[in-house]
């Protein structure tokens, strides 16, 4: 078969490896430049360095993602070193096993940060939130993370110290927009995953930038296999005869005939393009529900080690936003030479996004020197704003179901991206576990 992959991040770049594993021609149109998407380098000549659009952690129940690297060869670059550490605003650290001890502990109410009675409430409250995530009542799409925790008296202190971090980690977003249901359903995936594997899930890191993880083994892949990569190639329109889709028709107005397409683009990049596809209105009206959520990075190059105790930290009871930091040096296994390298996320970053360079980097560091003794000095030689205002996307209450099927009604085509139906929400894994059900839709349909 011809075949046509429309968008060239992961879901696309995905879909394209495992079509050409099954035997079939592919070419790849991608937007921009180069590849990658959402998960790419910037490299920085003043520093002569490689950071990236934003640390992505993985977590041990990313399969397809995994499978995807084993295709490219670059498996052996993400690392699970069992344990991520959290700061309270005190800057003491702790370091947490995933799973085993510290797992079980926490399962007790022990969280670090909650005391005396709130224990046997945080003990009781998870004891009715994990009946919730299993029998998952029909209110759980009705009402916000942040109404559950209400609903469930968990404490503010457990808030703090674990759920509220828990739920801007899965869903992206904040406990106050989130659906009850997002991190309901994560959860179940979680257990799910833990159970097969007999192991708890735990986060991992790439040890190189994203271009290298992602993209060098891939281009390396399609060079070998002659897959046909058009950079600057944008698509208008899939096109569709008799119920088969035909090809893809770019803004330029060139017809690129296809025996099958799979469409790989962002949710907010797909209105238009289906408007050829029987049933496409149901899809345009999930993408305006599921709307952009911008996440702010900063890669800080300082004149000091800050002290940082693990690889990662997040650190809690800070402006009611997930905010992290990474050890690069250290996760790249690398020495620092003229500088030392932190990266820094901020999840669900509404307020942060609309401010100028300076004004985040001055926030940022003073969030460092509010947590880390180490940095109270520290100078920065080189500051780096990474600003994505659509990085992940919202699923406020209501919107269960709404994620559209990679089987469409039309022959030979199908879709794939983050945002389509997946076991998990806004993710790398997400994208992958998209393109290898697009695949499975693509070849069953010959
Ligand atoms: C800063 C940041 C941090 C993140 N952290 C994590 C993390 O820690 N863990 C995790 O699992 N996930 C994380 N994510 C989410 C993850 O990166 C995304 O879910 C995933 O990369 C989405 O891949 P995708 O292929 O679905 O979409 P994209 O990567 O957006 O790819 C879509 C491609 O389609 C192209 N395109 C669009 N329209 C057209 C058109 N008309 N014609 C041709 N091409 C088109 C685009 O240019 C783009 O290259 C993070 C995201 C960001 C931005």
């Amino acid at each position: 078969m011809d075949c046509i992959v429309v968008g060239g991040g992961l879901a696309g770049l995905a879909s394209a490896v495992w079509l050409t594993e099954a035997g079939h021609r592919v070419t790849i149109l991608e937007r921009r430049g180069s590849l990658g998407g959402r998960t790419i380098s910037m490299p920085i000549a003043a520093v002569d360095d490689v950071p990236d659009n934003g640390q992505h952690v993985f977590a041990s129940g990313y399969e397809d993602l995994m499978r995807y690297l084993e295709s490219v060869g670059t498996r052996h670059y993400v690392e699970f070193p069992g344990h991520m550490s959290i700061r309270l605003p005190d800057g003491t650290s702790h370091r947490q096993a995933f799973g085993g001890l510290t797992g079980l502990r926490a399962a007790f109410g022990a969280l670090p940060g909650v005391a005396g009675l709130d224990r046997a409430r945080t003990m009781l409250a998870q004891g009715r939130l994990i009946r919730h995530v299993l029998r998952q009542p029909a209110w759980l799409d009705d009402v916000t993370a942040d109404e559950w925790f209400r609903r469930i008296k968990m404490p503010q202190a457990a808030r703090d110290a674990l759920w509220d971090g828990i739920v801007i980690g899965l869903t992206g977003d904040k406990t106050e927009i989130s659906s009850a249901k997002v991190p309901a359903d994560l959860l179940v995936t979680g257990v799910r995953r833990a159970l097969v594997h007999k192991r708890a899930i735990s986060i991992g890191y790439p040890t190189v930038d994203l271009d290298t993880l992602f993209i060098d083994g891939a281009e390396k892949f399609f060079a070998n296999n002659g897959v046909d990569v058009r950079h600057r190639a944008v698509v208008s329109t899939i096109d569709v005869a008799d119920g088969a889709v035909t090809g893809v028709t770019l803004n330029d107005g060139e017809h690129i005939p296809a025996d099958a397409v799979i469409c790989a683009v962002p949710v907010w990049s797909v209105k238009g393009l289906l408007d050829q596809v029987p049933g496409h209105e149901a899809v345009y009206a999930a993408a305006d529900q599921l709307t952009p959520v911008p996440i702010v990075s900063v890669n800080l190059y300082l004149d000091r080690d800050i002290g940082m105790a693990d690889w990662g930290e997040i650190l809690y009871g800070g402006e009611g936003v997930l905010e992290q930091v990474w050890d690069r040096q250290r996760m790249h296994g690398r020495e620092p030479k003229d500088n030392y390298f932190y990266s820094t996320t901020v999840s669900a970053s509404y307020e942060l996004v609309g401010k100028t360079n300076d004004e985040i980097i001055d926030v940022q560091i003073a969030m460092l020197r509010r947590y880390f003794p180490g940095a109270a000095d520290a100078q920065v030689i080189h500051g780096h704003v990474v600003r994505m205002p659509k990085s992940t996307f919202a699923q406020r209450p209501g919107t269960a179901g709404i994620r559209p099927d990679q089987r469409t009604a039309v022959r030979g085509f199908a879709l794939a991206g983050d945002w389509t139906r997946t076991d998990w929400t806004t993710t790398m894994e997400g994208a992958a576990q998209s393109a290898a059900r697009a695949v499975d839709v693509i070849l069953s349909d010959r």
